[in-house]
C-alpha cells in the first residue's frame, strides 16, 4: 500500500548550502557585533568574520523607508533590503529579482530569474546564540532556493541560497507574495505531487540517505506531495507502476525514480506496460493519462546513464532542480520483441560482450559498481565472438537527419534535431489521420515499399520488388497481429507519445519466421518511406548495440554515442566484428574517450537505424543486455530479437544539456 511520506525535519535534513546557518551570522547586528567582537576574539571560530563585520558597518537606513512604500513588483521602484548581508537596492522585474549592491565599495550587481527559483521559505525572526557566544537577532528573512552554474562544468548545478532580508515583518510578506507571483506565472508545468520510488539497493546502497539529505528537503521545500515507496524486490517498481489505479494516476504528475539504471527501467517498463494495457481495454482516459505522467531519474547506482544523459551530470540535487523546476522533454523508447513479448528500453539494448557482463555482474553486487570494471576485463580477455544475421531500416527520419546539418548533431537542450524529428513525426502521423479520415488507401502506404517475406524457416529476408503490391505484409495477414493491423488502418503510429495496441501487449507467434515478420511489416508500416528498404548484414560479432539516447556516463563523458540523441527517433547501430581483445580495447578507449561515430575504427560500423531485427546464426548465443538488465532466455537463443525505436514515447523531466 502506498504509504504518504513523513514529513521530514528540514532543519535537520537541509544539505551543506541549502541551510540558513552561514547566512545567519551575516544578520548580526552592527552594535552587538562592537560589543562583543573584543571579548571572544581568542575563543571564537567566528571571530574573525565577527572583526570583519564589525569593520564594515552596513546600512540599514534604507530598511526602515521600505515600510511605506508597497509592494514590489514590475514597474515599481527598486527598494532598499539586505542581500546576503549587503545592503542592495531590489527590484521584481517581470522575469525575477534583479539587485544592485556596493559591496566594499565596489558596486555589483545581480540577477536571479524566476524560471530558476525552485522554492522561497519565510524564515521568522529569532535570537540565537552564535558560535562566537554572541547573541545573535535574525530579522524577518525571505530565502530564495535557485541554482548556480559552476564556470567549468555549466550544467552541473548546485544549490544557491539568496537571503533577502528586510526590516519588516510585513515588507518580507510583501516580496513573498511578489516573488510567488513570479513564480507561479512560469510554472505551468512544475510537478505537484509526485510517487517516488527508491531502491535501496542501488549502487552503494545509500539511495536512502541520499534522498533524506537532498531530494526530500528540495521537494518539501517546493510544497511537493511526496508518496514514496521503497522497492523490496527484483521488478518491485516494475509491478507499483504497471498497477497504478486510475485515481492514483490522476493524483500524482510523475514518478520519481531514486536509485540507478534499472530502477528507471522497471518504473518505465511498468508505466508503459499500464498504459497498453489501458489502450488495449479501451480506456483512452486511463491511458492518456498514464501518457502525461513523468519519469525523473534522481542517481543513486552504479551507472547512472540515465541521469548523467538528461542533465550532463550524475549529481543528485542537479537532477532533483530539474524535477522542481518542471523541465520537461520527450524521450525515444527502444521497444524490444523477445519470443512472445515486448520490453522497454530508453538506453541501449547490447549483444555480446556487454551482454556477457550483464550476464555475470548480479551474481557479483557485493562488490559495488567495480564489478563491471572486473567483469569488462574478464570478458575482454575471453574474446568470444558471435555469428548473427543484422537487418536494419534507416527509416524516412533516418534519411533526413543523415544529412550534415544533423548528422554530427550533439544533443542538448532545446536540440533542433529532435525538434526536426518531432516535426516530421506529427506530420506523418496527421497525413495518416487524414487520409484514413478521406477513406482513400494511403499514398503513403502505396508508396511504401514493400516486404518480402521469404517462406519457411528464413526470418524476412526483405527487398523492395518493383511491383510488390501482392507481397505487401497485408498479403500475410496470419503474421500481423489484428491489434497491429487495426492500429496501422487507424493511423495510430508510433507517434511522440503514442503507442499502439501492439506496443505493448503479448504477441502470440512462436515462429522465428513469423516473429520477424511481424515485427518488419510493423515497423515497416510505421517507420519506412518511399524508396525504403531493409539492409541486411551478416558476420561475427564482438558487440552489437543498439544505442537509442547518447548514454553518458562517469566511464563515457561523451556518450557511448556521440551523436546519439533523446527524441530524434533513431537509434545507433554499433556493430564491431570478430576482432581481437587489444583491437577491442581500442573501440572500449576510442567510445569512452569520444564516443562511437561513424569511420573511427576500420571493424566497427555506426549506422542509424529505426527498426533493427538480430538473428543468431549459430553458436551458443549471448546474453542480451537492456539498460544494463540481462536478458537471455530461450526465446532469444530461438527467436533472435527485434527492435523498434518509438519517437518520444515517454516524457521525462530534463532539459538536456545545456
Ligand atoms: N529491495 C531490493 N532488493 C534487491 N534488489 C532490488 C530491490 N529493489 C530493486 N532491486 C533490483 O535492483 C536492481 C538494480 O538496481 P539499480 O539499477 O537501481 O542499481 P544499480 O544496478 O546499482 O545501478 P545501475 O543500474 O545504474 O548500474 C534493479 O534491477 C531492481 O530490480
Amino acid at each position: 500500500m502506498i504509504q504518504h511520506h513523513k514529513q521530514l525535519s528540514l532543519d535537520m535534513l537541509l544539505p551543506e548550502g541549502f541551510g540558513s546557518g552561514s547566512s545567519g551570522v551575516t544578520a548580526l547586528t552592527e552594535s552587538a557585533v562592537m560589543a562583543r567582537s573584543d571579548s571572544c576574539k581568542a575563543s571564537c571560530k567566528l571571530a574573525g568574520r565577527c572583526r570583519s563585520l564589525a569593520r564594515k558597518p552596513r546600512s540599514t537606513d534604507g530598511l526602515e523607508a521600505l515600510v511605506d512604500r508597497g509592494p514590489p513588483g514590475p514597474g515599481h521602484p527598486p527598494q532598499h533590503l539586505l542581500i546576503d548581508g549587503q545592503a542592495s537596492l531590489v527590484r521584481l522585474t517581470a522575469n525575477g529579482i534583479e539587485w544592485a549592491s556596493a559591496h566594499g565599495g565596489t558596486p555589483a550587481t545581480g540577477a536571479v530569474p524566476f524560471s530558476e527559483i525552485l522554492y522561497i521559505k519565510r524564515v521568522e525572526p529569532c535570537s540565537r546564540t552564535a558560535l562566537c557566544c554572541l547573541p545573535v537577532r535574525l530579522g524577518p528573512r525571505l530565502e530564495v532556493h535557485t541554482i548556480s552554474r559552476p564556470q567549468r562544468r555549466r550544467c552541473d548545478w548546485q544549490p544557491r541560497t539568496l537571503v533577502l532580508e528586510a526590516a519588516a515583518e510585513e515588507a518580507v510578506q510583501d516580496w513573498a507574495a511578489g516573488i510567488s507571483a513570479g513564480i507561479e506565472a512560469v510554472s505551468a508545468s512544475r510537478p505537484r505531487s509526485l510517487l517516488v520510488l527508491l531502491n535501496p539497493n542501488s549502487g552503494h546502497r545509500k539511495a536512502g540517505s541520499l534522498y533524506r539529505r537532498v531530494v526530500a528537503p528540495a521537494l518539501s521545500g517546493a510544497g511537493i506531495r511526496v508518496v514514496v515507496r521503497e522497492t523490496q524486490h527484483v521488478r518491485h517498481a516494475q509491478d507499483i507502476a504497471a498497477q497504478l489505479s486510475a485515481e492514483q494516476v490522476a493524483a500524482i504528475d510523475g514518478i520519481v525514480c531514486v536509485g540507478g539504471d534499472g530502477v528507471f527501467h522497471e518504473a518505465m517498463n511498468g508505466l508503459l506496460e499500464a498504459r497498453g494495457a489501458a489502450a488495449a481495454a479501451g480506456n483512452d482516459e486511463l491511458a492518456e493519462a498514464l501518457s502525461a505522467l513523468r519519469l525523473a531519474h534522481i542517481p543513486a547506482g552504479s551507472t547512472d546513464a540515465v541521469a548523467c544523459t538528461f542533465h550532463g551530470t550524475r549529481s543528485a540535487f542537479a537532477a532533483v532542480a530539474h524535477l522542481l523546476l518542471g523541465d520537461t522533454t520527450p524521450l525515444d523508447v527502444l521497444r524490444v520483441d523477445i519470443g512472445g513479448r515486448s520490453k522497454f528500453a530508453c538506453a541501449m539494448a547490447a549483444y555480446g560482450f556487454l551482454g556477457d557482463v550483464t550476464h555475470n555482474a548480479e551474481a557479483f553486487r557485493w562488490m559495488g559498481p567495480v564489478r563491471y570494471d572486473l567483469l569488462g576485463a574478464v570478458k575482454l580477455l575471453a574474446g568470444r565472438s558471435y555469428p548473427a544475421r543484422i537487418r536494419y531500416l534507416e527509416g524516412e527520419v533516418g534519411r533526413v537527419l543523415s544529412r550534415p546539418a544533423h548528422a554530427h548533431a550533439v544533443c542538448g537542450t532545446d536540440c533542433a534535431t529532435c525538434r526536426t524529428a518531432s516535426f516530421m513525426n506529427s506530420r506523418r502521423r496527421s497525413q495518416q489521420q487524414l487520409l484514413v479520415a478521406g477513406g482513400s488507401s494511403s499514398p503513403l502506404a502505396s508508396a511504401s515499399p514493400t516486404v518480402v517475406i521469404a517462406n519457411g524457416t528464413a526470418a524476412a529476408s526483405i527487398a523492395p520488388p518493383p511491383a510488390a503490391a501482392a507481397a505487401r505484409p497485408t498479403s500475410a495477414p496470419a503474421a500481423v497481429p489484428a491489434a497491429a493491423a487495426a492500429a496501422a488502418a487507424a493511423g495510430e503510429t508510433s507517434g511522440a507519445g503514442q503507442l499502439s495496441p501492439a506496443a505493448s501487449g503479448a504477441v502470440n507467434s512462436s515462429e522465428r519466421s513469423r516473429h520477424f515478420l511481424q515485427h518488419a511489416a510493423g515497423a515497416f508500416e510505421r517507420q519506412g518511406g518511399e524508396g525504403e528498404q531493409w539492409q541486411e548484414i551478416e558476420g561475427v560479432f564482438r558487440s552489437i548495440m543498439l544505442i537509442v539516447m547518447p548514454c553518458r556516463s562517469d566511464k563515457t563523458l561523451h556518450g557511448m554515442a556521440r551523436h546519439g540523441h533523446l527524441s530524434d527517433g533513431r537509434l545507433k547501430l554499433v556493430l564491431v566484428t570478430k576482432c581481437s581483445p587489444l583491437q577491442y580495447l581500442r573501440f572500449l578507449l576510442t567510445m569512452s574517450h569520444s564516443g562511437c561515430a561513424p569511420g573511427q575504427l576500420p571493424y566497427v560500423q555506426v549506422l542509424d537505424a529505426v527498426a533493427v531485427a538480430v538473428e543468431p546464426t549459430g553458436g551458443t548465443p549471448s546474453a542480451w543486455n537492456l539498460d544494463g538488465e540481462c536478458i537471455s532466455s530461450k526465446a532469444i537463443a530461438d527467436l533472435g530479437l527485434a527492435a523498434e525505436c518509438h519517437q518520444g514515447l515517454l516524457r521525462v523531466f530534463a532539459r538536456g544539456v545545456e
